[in-house]
């Protein structure tokens, strides 16, 4: 019989084994990407794939990606919900086998903002050697120290080939530098226009993404037949519909050391503290990967989960009563936790960086002599001993691991193939594992903070053993 044919009925767990139920689905919604003019005119096309004519590959036709090949936004569904949402889906990345665009006369160029992130330089290097071996673009410009680059002088418009970038996945940063700020929008499309750019591959944070957004949408209204598509790079993975960010795993890879030496320092002195401080402005992820990974946690704290310090229920009681039990602790913070426990000046609550974020505190520090002081104050008489640990750029300032190494290839060769089938005003990204087309505008607002209520953080707790310091608890 065979097994994956309908049965007549529902399964109502008896036990004859497996059968199977038609279920009919909702809707589906198609999230499509904007195509350039010029791509629209030749969409019937046109020009073949020169991977086609590759002289040392020749792909077989299961290799490209077809037009109606798409891929879920959500893997998982409740058949029963009364009213199921419509399933949304994304085009599925790939090379195509008819092009949108000619890529004789593309002349690309690649721009890094924002803060660092471990696989930068290894996403610069996948593009130049993708449209370089696979496209045959010759024309490949690295744009340097930020948007602001687009209207710098000559020298900031760098040629690249794949000689120049055979090693940039072995490097931290990114060679081509980066800059916060500067966005200035005319400036910006009038120095690409003055370039005769046709591509351009913007890679960075949310703030990167929404001012792709805005090149895109003034491309448009100039008319423009320039493509922008953003790659996403947030070592704090706070950018949503995708999987994860890359540089994310190696982020956490790395921290790991840190709390390794906190768990080191704590254990070998008498009722000690180990502290340390990750990155994550408005997300936790960091802290929470790293804590489950590392298993010698007792406190993780994220910005999605307020504490409070002092009295019943409060992280300070917790802590004393951890040590009381083993002896010592540690404590992962990310550093967006807390912050509004941190007293600040007015001067304080407005600064802002160049693009705008607003300026943090440092949670560490103030964690570290809040807790001494009380210590002091409650128990005057027993030792105590804090360690902190900020490895705070340490763990985005590395080159990227095997993995995330790998993730930038892929993505940086969907960028490519987008680009090349027409598409502009998108982001490649996995989504369920499924290398997937996004249009910039939804990822430019999607965030992507830690769902407490989910079973992650779940897992958290049942690993740290720790409480939820709410007040009513008090
Ligand atoms: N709303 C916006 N519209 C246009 N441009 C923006 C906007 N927000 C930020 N930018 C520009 O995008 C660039 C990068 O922004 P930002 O410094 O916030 O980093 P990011 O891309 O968010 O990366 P990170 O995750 O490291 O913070 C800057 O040049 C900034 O001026
Ligand atoms: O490079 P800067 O300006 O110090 O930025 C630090 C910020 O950048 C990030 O690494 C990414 O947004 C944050 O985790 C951190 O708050
Ligand atoms: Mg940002």
């Amino acid at each position: 019989m065979d097994p994956t044919a309908p049965s007549s009925g529902d399964n109502n767990g008896d036990a004859t084994g497996p059968t199977n139920t038609t279920v009919t689905l909702p809707p589906l919604t198609l999230r499509d990407v904007p195509r350039l003019p010029a791509a629209l005119a030749a969409a019937s096309s046109s020009v073949p794939n020169p991977i086609s004519r590759h002289p040392n590959f020749e792909p077989p036709s299961t290799f490209y990606i077809s037009r109606g090949d798409v891929s879920l936004r959500h893997a998982f569904f409740d058949l029963s919900a009364a009213a199921p949402s419509p399933l949304v889906a994304y085009r599925r990345a790939g090379p195509r086998q008819c092009l949108g665009v000619d890529p004789a006369p593309a002349r690309a160029a690649l721009v890094t903002c924002g803060g660092l992130c471990p696989g930068l330089n290894t996403v610069l290097r996948e593009l130049v050697v993708g449209l370089h071996e696979l496209y045959g673009v010759r024309d490949v410009f690295g744009v340097a120290a930020g948007y602001r680059g687009f209207y710098g002088a000559d020298e900031d418009h760098v040629r690249l080939d794949p000689a120049t970038v055979d090693d940039w996945h072995k490097k931290g940063g990114t060679v081509l530098k980066t800059t916060r700020g500067g966005f200035d929008l005319n400036k910006i499309v009038d120095g690409i226009v003055a370039r005769g750019y046709t591509q351009i591959y913007a890679i960075g944070g949310d703030g990167t993404m929404r001012g792709a957004v805005a090149i895109f949408q003034e491309f448009k209204r100039r008319g423009l037949n320039i493509s922008i598509t953003g790659i996403p790079k947030t070592v704090d993975n706070d950018i949503g519909i995708i999987d994860r960010s890359f540089g994310f795993q190696t982020a956490v890879e790395i921290a790991q050391q840190a709390i390794d030496a906190a768990h080191v320092e704590a254990v070998s002195a008498v009722n000690g503290i180990g502290l340390v401080k990750l990155m994550g402005r408005s997300t936790g992820h960091i802290a929470l990967h790293a804590t489950l990974s590392s298993r010698d946690v007792d406190c993780c704290l994220i910005p999605e989960v307020p504490f409070h310090l002092e009295g019943k229920g409060g992280l300070f009681e917790f802590l004393y009563d951890r040590i009381k039990e083993k002896g010592h602790a540690v404590i992962v913070v990310a550093e967006g936790a807390g912050q509004e426990l941190i007293p600040r000046t007015d001067d304080q609550k407005r600064e802002q960086d160049e693009s705008g974020n607003i300026v943090f505190l440092d949670v560490g520090p103030f964690l570290k002599s809040e807790l001494g002081r009380w210590w002091k104050r409650e128990h005057p008489n027993e030792l105590f001993t804090v360690k902190y640990i900020d490895p705070t750029y340490m763990i985005r300032a590395v080159p990227a691991n095997a993995t995330d190494n790998l993730y930038c290839t892929l993505l940086a060769h969907s960028a490519i193939h987008g680009v090349m089938a027409g598409f502009t005003g998108f982001v490649p990204g996995p989504i369920n594992g499924t290398y997937s087309y996004i249009p910039l505008e939804d990822i430019a607002v999607a965030k992507n903070p830690v769902d407490v209520n989910d079973h992650k953080w779940a897992w958290v707790r049942s690993v740290t053993n720790q409480p939820d310091f709410v007040k009513s608890h008090a």
